[in-house]
């Protein structure tokens, strides 16, 4: 008899028959499938991850994110920060990339996130813990290999409870069990425009600076001429290796989407695709490189319209919806924004509506 705990008993160099041993062996799973989430269930996630200064400015770095308040202590002390805070980009990352094991590893799609609230700012050293509640699910009519959750996940400082960050986000996940056939014939058309949006009026208003009232002087302009006040970013990022995989990797996010061409060959995407918070991340920073920023507020009804794959370059297009002398300190004033992520090719590929306070003139 074979003594299967000998070294010797596993001939490598045979690839019929290491195949076969594969085709038998069992795959201990990770990740889940849609068939795993009900509605009201709460999970808290279990790794670990503590915010450092390191993470923060590589992130930025990578995406472009250049606000000296979240570089160098004097402007944070400035900009009334206790000392210099990781990005509030990053921190969302991280807090999204713990929940990926339990939530999205398994290879779904992410469509989309709203109620994003800032609820402090977090400094670097600060250990994450991280929970999330199931609040929807459903199969997909379009995609019967997929189902569609939705979950609320909160992000808080591990010692102190203290929230820093939480949001609703929905993903197309894989079923165990598929409908028999995939009716989802289609792939993303890009267009990514919803049919009910009136058109944009013919004159588009760029803003004549970066602060508070070179945004309210702007809207006002726009509403006395009939014209929307929307602009395009100059800067482009185009997407390699490191902001593929290396960048969810980093933040703990698992998914099989960024990392694992071999798995996603046979997906929809075909290849691996880039993390949506990076995307997001990159068309941000385009925005934020054209306004003086003072705090980053809250984000709604973000959504991710098409694949960014390697090599795909990522630009900003910035629409201003409202402004709010009164939202905020003495210093800033409150600017909804709908920022717009596209590629080389004019597709969009994010979109999203951003509340930030901005600065106003000295
Ligand atoms: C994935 C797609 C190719 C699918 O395109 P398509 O088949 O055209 O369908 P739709 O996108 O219209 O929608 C599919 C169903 O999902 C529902 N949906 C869509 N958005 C939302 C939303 N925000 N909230 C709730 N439900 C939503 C639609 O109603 C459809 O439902 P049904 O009709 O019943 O089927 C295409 O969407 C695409 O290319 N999207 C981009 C995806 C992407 O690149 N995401 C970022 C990268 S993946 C990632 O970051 C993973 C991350 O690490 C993680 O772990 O989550």
């Amino acid at each position: 008899m074979t003594d299967w705990s000998d070294p010797e008993a596993l001939d490598c160099s045979d690839e019929d028959t290491f195949d076969a041993l594969l085709d038998r062996a069992e795959t201990r799973e990770k990740g889940n499938y849609f068939e795993f989430f009900a509605e009201g269930d709460e999970l808290s996630h279990d790794p670990g991850l503590r915010l450092s200064q390191h993470g923060s400015e590589g992130w930025m770095g990578q995406t472009l994110n250049h606000d000296p308040a979240y570089w160098r202590s004097d402007a944070a002390r400035e900009r009334g920060f206790d000392g210099v805070p990781v990005h509030p980009d990053y921190l969302l990352a991280c807090v999204m990339g713990i929940t990926v094991e339990d939530l999205s590893e398994k290879g779904g799609y992410f469509l989309g996130r709203t109620d994003v609230e800032f609820h402090r700012p977090a400094y670097p050293g600060t250990e994450l813990a991280v929970t999330s509640r199931v609040v929807d699910t459903r199969t997909s009519s379009s995609r019967p290999t997929y189902g569609i959750v939705t979950w609320e996940t909160e992000g808080r400082d591990r010692e102190t409870g203290d929230r820093l960050v939480s949001y609703e986000r929905t993903n197309m996940i894989p079923r165990r069990e598929p409908a028999a056939t995939d009716g989802g014939g289609s792939m993303a058309d890009g267009d990514g425009v919803d049919p009910e949006t009136p058109d944009l009026p013919e004159t588009l208003l760029a803003p004549d600076g970066a602060r508070f009232e070179d945004f309210s002087t702007a809207l006002e302009r726009a509403e006395a001429e009939d014209a929307a006040v929307a602009y395009r970013h100059e800067r482009g990022r185009t997407m390699d290796d490191q902001l593929v995989a290396g960048l969810p990797l980093s933040t703990l996010n698992t998914a099989r989407q960024h990392h694992n061409r071999d798995e996603m060959a046979d997906s929809p995407s075909g290849d691996i695709v880039a993390y949506g918070d990076v995307t997001r991340s990159i068309a941000l920073a385009h925005a934020r490189s054209d306004e003086a920023t003072y705090r980053e507020r809250r984000f709604e009804d973000e959504r991710f319209h098409s694949f960014v794959t390697l090599g795909d370059t990522i630009y900003g297009f910035t629409r201003v919806l409202d402004c709010d002398p009164d939202a905020g300190p003495d210093r800033a004033g409150a600017v909804t924004f709908e920022h717009v992520a596209f590629n080389q090719d004019s597709t969009p590929v994010y979109s999203g509506r951003r509340t930030a306070l901005i600065q106003r003139q000295q």
